[in-house]
């Protein structure tokens, strides 16, 4: 199965999913110079609810937090999609230091961590459906960035000795990822992919230029899940990330001048 390791990682996914090395895969460097600001973009309209969270968990990659999709209720609008989109999960990528970890850079500058909010698009009858259309997913990606401790972030990590290892999880309620957004919603747009396996081409990525912060200690805890299941022998959550793809003559649009 895939994974992180050096017999498992981002270099051998080819192997069982061509699609690697596809026209429009993810993540990729974002060069603020090369991006064209387009004044047709619409602000980020991101509406969520609470009362939508139902469990945190680790699944052997990352941590999720997972919603309820059956009603409109987590919702992402206008932004560069035509269609409304629910909110399915969010999660992260990390690093095994402070000074990389993030999946997309910015003019080569790697953050500790990047933060991703998955949204489907409605027109589609669900989550899995929707992933396997080239306008199917909308994720918004956040980076992490060292400084003050983040108390947001704080209530995810007082769950991590729930889910310490793989296919771990537990209830979780009220939590609202709105609390996880920067101040400003400025953005980088561009057409991209899953950057896990199955690493389907159905994602418009919406990268938040400003980050959000979190201390040293904070991502030192995030560092301290398990890859590893339960009774085997235990393996570090750390470097979860897919380095940055060819561009292959993509445009990447700002959503600012
Ligand atoms: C659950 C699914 C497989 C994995 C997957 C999915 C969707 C969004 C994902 C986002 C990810 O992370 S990232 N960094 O944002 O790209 C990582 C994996 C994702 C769907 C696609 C088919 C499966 O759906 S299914 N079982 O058929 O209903
Ligand atoms: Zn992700």
């Amino acid at each position: 199965a895939w994974g992180y390791g050096a017999h498992t990682g981002p270099d051998k996914w080819a192997d069982s999913f061509p699609i690697a090395n596809g026209p429009r895969q993810s993540p990729i460097n974002i060069v603020p110079g090369d991006a064209s600001y387009d004044p047709a973009l619409k602000p980020l309209v991101l509406k969520y609810d609470p009362s939508t969270c139902l469990e945190i968990l680790n699944n052997g990659h990352s941590f999720q937090v997972t919603f309820l999709d059956d009603i409109d209720s987590s919702t992402l609008k206008d932004g560069p999609v035509l269609f409304n989109h629910r909110l399915k999960q969010f999660h992260f990528h990390w690093g095994s230091s402070d000074d990389h970890g993030s999946e997309h850079t910015v003019a080569g500058t790697k953050y500790p961590a990047e933060l991703h909010l998955v949204h489907w698009n409605t027109k589609y009858a669900n989550f899995g459906e929707a992933a396997s259309q080239p306008d199917g997913l909308a994720v918004v990606g956040v980076f992490l960035k060292i400084g003050e401790e983040n108390p947001n972030l704080q209530k995810l990590i007082d769950e991590f000795d729930s889910i310490k290892t793989k296919d771990s999880q537990c209830s979780f309620a009220d939590f609202n990822p709105e609390s996880l957004l920067p101040g400003c919603l400025d953005y980088w747009t561009y057409e991209g992919s899953l950057t896990t396996p199955p690493l389907l081409e159905s994602v418009t990525w919406i990268v938040c230029k400003e980050p959000i912060s979190v201390s040293s200690e904070q991502m030192a805890k995030f560092r301290s899940l398990l890859f590893s299941g339960e009774g085997e022998a235990e393996c570090c959550m750390v470097d979860n990330y897919r380095p940055p793809q060819p561009l292959r003559g993509r445009t990447v649009r700002a959503s600012f001048q």
